[in-house]
């Protein structure tokens, strides 16, 4: 695995080397990342992974300096995964001048949900996704894998990808998970023993939102509030818990086709703030 620290090294690792499957992360990688480094694999000639933690997308009191980094267990599974180039940039390498240049998506898909509660987050996730699809797809068209965790900056990069026509497929990944249900992610690692107990009641809350949101007469603002006061009553602090269409993320109307729905979440538990998704 060639590891490029500078956007020329990886550059030039690339040129020649035929069509990029992407898999951009910020590190601490686990199996949920690791699954969607194999699914991107077969999918181009040369598979390249990134890890860089991008200041921009977080809020001044957020996580940046606390975020995990685990440099070598990370190029280590990322090698025995199959990933052929590592971009990690330093900070100064990918932003050599404040990054004034910013893409600013859609509000009504960007400002609500953890756009809301993350003000400025998908400007950051987006501005830093179109920079490193820059780098990596310098040489043309390609394919890159995002996770369905991450249910609405999946839906973001698409927008983004679709109006610039960004010659770029983007694919998604399923939502890896412990064996008791909790989506897997970086920020578990932060869980004391009790919380991470805890936390599967996250992607259990959602599942019993989803199947009363299925019943006749199901009133759905009255159901989100329900499963909201159920988790704080077990000392968690939602932010959000609600049913809305796949298509836009808007809250459904009417009755709903079977299989356009996804339930969404994000909570905290004690300091750790954790989301997750379920489509039904
Ligand atoms: N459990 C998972 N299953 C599949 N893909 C995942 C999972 N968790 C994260 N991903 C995907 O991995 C990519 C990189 O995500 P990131 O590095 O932020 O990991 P993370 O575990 O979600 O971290 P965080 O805890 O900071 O949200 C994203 O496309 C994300 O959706
Ligand atoms: C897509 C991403 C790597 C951009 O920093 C990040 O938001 C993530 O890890 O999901
Ligand atoms: N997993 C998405 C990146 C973030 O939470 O900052």
């Amino acid at each position: 695995m060639h590891i490029a620290h500078s956007i020329a090294d990886l550059r030039s690792a690339l040129a020649g080397r035929g069509r990029p499957a992407f898999v951009p992360t910020m590190g601490n990688l686990h199996d949920g990342h690791i699954a969607l480094v194999r699914q991107a694999k077969p999918l181009g000639d040369v598979m390249v992974s990134s890890i860089f933690v991008n200041r921009l997308q977080f809020l001044p009191h957020e996580d940046f300096d606390s975020y995990p980094r685990t440099w070598e267990a990370d190029c280590a599974k990322l090698e025995a995964a199959g990933c052929d180039v590592l971009f990690a940039p330093r900070e100064h390498d990918l932003y050599p001048e404040p990054q004034t240049f910013k893409v600013h998506p859609d509000p009504l898909l960007a400002d609500i949900l953890e756009g809301h509660f993350r003000p400025g987050f998908f400007v950051g996730v987006s501005t830093v996704v179109m920079k490193l699809f820059a780098c990596v797809f310098a040489g043309g068209a390609g394919t890159a894998v995002f996770g369905r965790k991450d249910y609405q900056q999946l839906m973001v990069i698409r927008q983004m990808a679709r109006q610039f026509a960004l010659p770029i497929d983007i694919v998604a990944g399923d939502t890896r998970r412990a064996e008791d249900g909790l989506a897997l992610s970086s920020r578990n690692g932060y869980l004391s023993p009790t919380e991470r107990a805890e936390a599967v009641q996250l992607s259990r809350a959602l599942q019993a939102l989803a199947s009363a949101a299925v019943a006749v007469g199901a009133d759905l603002p009255t159901l989100e509030a329900q499963a909201a006061a159920a988790l704080r009553a077990r000392g968690w602090q939602p932010d959000y818990l609600t049913v809305r269409q796949r298509a836009n993320l808007l809250a459904p109307e009417g009755t709903p086709q079977a299989g356009t729905l996804v339930a969404l979440g994000a909570a905290r538990l004690g300091s750790t703030r954790l989301i997750d998704n379920l489509e039904f």
